[in-house]
């Protein structure tokens, strides 16, 4: 059994070493998927889930772990605004170079993250030129870009993280896409788990029924397909206790072939 699970994980490695960061960006980063004018576009409603869930009074602390950042920002737009400290991680090199390109301002991205900040200062009731104060906000707190391997019971460095661990993790599109099946999806939500202190916040963002994506032209990469059910279920059995759960079913014209998603989860959820 050991060496099955090895296999699967392996194999998955594998295939992100063809990964694509601009490609992956251009996929699902650009409309129709991330159009601020339609109120049916995916990432607002990703946008608005994470911006709830940061301002609603219960997360709070000092630090704040984005488990699998890929090459995006998006996912701590809100949450820069509520902790001291974050940390942003991937498993490739090509990703987090991609982050650091943004985050030292030096040019050289792939993607323009300032409608995304203008979106957020709007949810935030603010004017949307402030988007130049949230970016500078954002390259404050982000104090590193760590590597991590979610399928290993400690997923960070040894010493990345205070004793205590952090405050709240994040996590968007990641473990379901780098699992070889279930067993492994609820593996490595416990192996998350472990880098949280008691009573911190999960925010969970995922795929529902997506059984593949493409994470360049031609790197169709598995993914394991969920249903409510599963997520709820996993996230049960891993340790947490689970606040709210929100779904997004795509509209027909969201489905632009580079995956075969049918619908997105958020799950906030609270460590037991
Ligand atoms: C579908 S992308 C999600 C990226 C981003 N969080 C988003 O919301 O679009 C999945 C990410 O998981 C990363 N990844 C692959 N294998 C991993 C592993 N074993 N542990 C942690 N992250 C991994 C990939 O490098 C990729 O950036
Ligand atoms: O529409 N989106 O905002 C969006 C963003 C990222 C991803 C998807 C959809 C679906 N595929 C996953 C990889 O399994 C990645």
């Amino acid at each position: 059994m050991e060496e099955k699970k090895e296999n699967g994980v392996a194999a998955m490695a594998a295939c992100y070493q063809r990964f694509d960061p601009a490609a992956y960006l251009q996929y699902n980063y650009t409309p129709p998927r991330a159009d601020f004018e339609r109120k049916d576009s995916i990432v607002p409603w990703k946008l608005a889930c994470l911006h709830r869930a940061f301002n609603e009074g219960d997360v709070s602390g000092e630090l704040l772990v984005d488990i699998g950042s890929g090459p995006t920002l998006y996912q701590v737009l809100s949450g820069c605004e509520i902790f001291d400290k974050v940390l942003l991680t991937d498993f490739l090199e090509v990703n987090r170079q991609e982050l650091r390109h943004w985050l030292q301002d030096e040019g050289g991205c792939n993607l323009d993250w300032t409608p995304y900040l203008q979106h957020v200062c709007k949810l935030e009731g603010r004017r949307t030129s402030d988007w130049t104060k949230k970016a500078a906000k954002l390259r404050q707190v982000v104090t590193d870009i760590l590597p991590i391997d979610v399928h290993r019971p400690q997923p960070l460095a040894r010493d990345a993280l205070p004793s205590a661990g952090a405050d709240c993790l994040v996590s968007c599109f990641c473990l379901e896409s780098v699992s070889p099946d279930l067993a492994a999806f609820t593996r490595a939500l416990g192996h998350i788990g472990r880098l949280l202190r008691p009573s911190g916040h999960l925010l969970l963002i995922g795929a529902l029924g997506e059984s593949y994506y493409f994470g360049g032209p031609g790197v169709k990469i598995p993914v394991v397909p969920l249903n409510e059910a599963q997520v709820c279920d996993s996230l049960k059995e891993s340790g947490y206790t689970l606040i709210r759960l929100e779904v997004y079913t795509l509209p027909q014209d969201m489905r632009v072939g580079v995956d075969d998603v049918t619908g997105v989860f958020f799950a906030k959820a609270r460590k037991d």
